[in-house]
């Protein structure tokens, strides 16, 4: 009997070792993460679907054989997981969500708006020229720290740059737990940069300052896919208006892809644990000072201004860090706390130079 091994050899072309087929919920980004949080009885009963988009009047959920609106009455993200109610849709169960980017709602009281849910990496864009800035990146990074997602710095245009390993060196220098790329964003090897934060199952996202490449980067990303996502988004398919929506796009490889315009006017608010990460070693340092309200000026026993005299901190590390907080809580404030706290200040300036005359008339 002649056996036919044919089934086991490699068909002309492909790799010897191939890779195990992924599920079309790993391909949607499904990970064990959110997976720990459903029993098998609740996966049949509800399985789970990811949020793709956002409108007001619903959202776009896909799951494994599934890609379809839900009416709105959730209040969910973009990038979101759902374990899905087929017949009562706003009964979906929302998973307890890795990361998630929001932002102050306009008005006044403590609102967010929820910009995106479960990005894994976000890629924190500037270029090798005058749209460097320390404090700026510094900031986004800040808000990647509060949001749970890993940022990476990548500066592009080093093409057009004579002294990129400068640019490099000082993007460095901003937290050891942040890797920096450089590179050029319109003809080089972008999949290649980028790949170790682009596995499949990932998600990830752009911040970053208008006409530093960001488009260009995912363009670069999509290749020759692009072209066809970019046609229905512009033919709204389903005849809906989709330019403010927020979406999550795919690769055909599963790399999730958010494209969403409120990642671009992300603001720092409610971000104190996320610049304190960044700048634990200022915090670190304040902590041994010898008042608890020491202002780091000229206080005795001071563990800040000895570091800086010892040079181990940056000077103006040390006052970005202060900017940055001073920025947080302006916006984290709300109107009415504001009024408040200058009708308080108002107050004490009326109660001291009272004291200050009373003490005058005493004399
Ligand atoms: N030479 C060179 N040009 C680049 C590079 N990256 C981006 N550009 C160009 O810079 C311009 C702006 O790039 P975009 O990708 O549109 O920038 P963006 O960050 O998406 O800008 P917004 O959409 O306004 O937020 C385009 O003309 C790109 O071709 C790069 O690495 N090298
Ligand atoms: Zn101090």
């Amino acid at each position: 009997m002649t056996r036919d091994y044919s089934q086991f050899l490699p068909a002309m072309g492909t790799p010897l070792t191939d890779k195990p087929k992924r599920s079309a919920l790993d391909i949607l980004g499904w990970q064990p993460f959110f997976a720990t949080q459903v029993d098998v009885d609740t996966l049949t009963e509800k399985p789970p679907v990811r949020v793709t988009e956002v409108h007001k009047s619903g959202a776009n959920v896909r799951g494994d054989g599934f890609d379809g609106l839900i009416p709105p009455g959730l209040e969910i993200a973009v990038g979101d997981w759902l374990l899905f109610d087929e017949a009562l849709p706003t009964h979906s169960i929302l998973l307890d969500r890795k990361s998630l980017f929001k932002r102050r709602a306009a008005g006044h009281a403590k609102h967010y708006q929820l910009i995106a849910a479960n990005v894994d990496t976000v890629f924190v864009v500037t270029s090798c020229n005058q749209d460097f800035n320390v404090a700026r990146l510094e900031r986004f990074i800040a808000l990647a720290f509060e949001s749970e997602v890993a940022p990476v710095i990548v500066l592009t245009k080093a093409d057009l740059c004579d002294d990129v390993e400068r640019y490099v060196q000082e993007a460095q220098t901003i937290s050891d737990r942040v890797p920096v790329i450089a590179i050029d964003a319109k003809a080089g090897d972008v999949a290649g940069a980028l790949e170790d934060w682009c596995a499949p199952g990932q998600t990830i996202a752009f911040l970053g300052t208008s006409g530093v490449g960001k488009s260009t980067l995912v363009n670069a990303i999509f290749g020759s896919e692009q072209a066809a996502t970019s046609g229905i988004r512009e033919d709204d398919a389903r005849g809906r208006h989709t330019t403010t929506a927020r979406q999550l796009h795919f690769t055909e490889a599963g790399l999730g892809v958010l494209d969403t315009p409120g990642m671009r006017e992300l603001q720092l608010a409610d971000a104190e644990a996320g610049i304190a990460d960044l700048f634990s070693d200022v915090v670190d340092l304040a902590n041994q000072c010898k008042f608890n309200d020491c202002a780091h000026d000229t206080e005795p026993g001071c563990k800040v201004r000895a570091a800086i005299d010892a040079g181990t901190l940056d000077e103006a590390r040390l006052e970005r860090y202060r900017k940055l907080a001073a920025e947080d809580r302006h916006n984290t404030e709300t109107l009415a706390e504001r009024r408040a706290r200058q009708k308080d200040f108002g107050k004490m300036i009326k109660t001291v130079t009272k004291v200050h005359k009373g003490r005058k008339g005493r004399r």
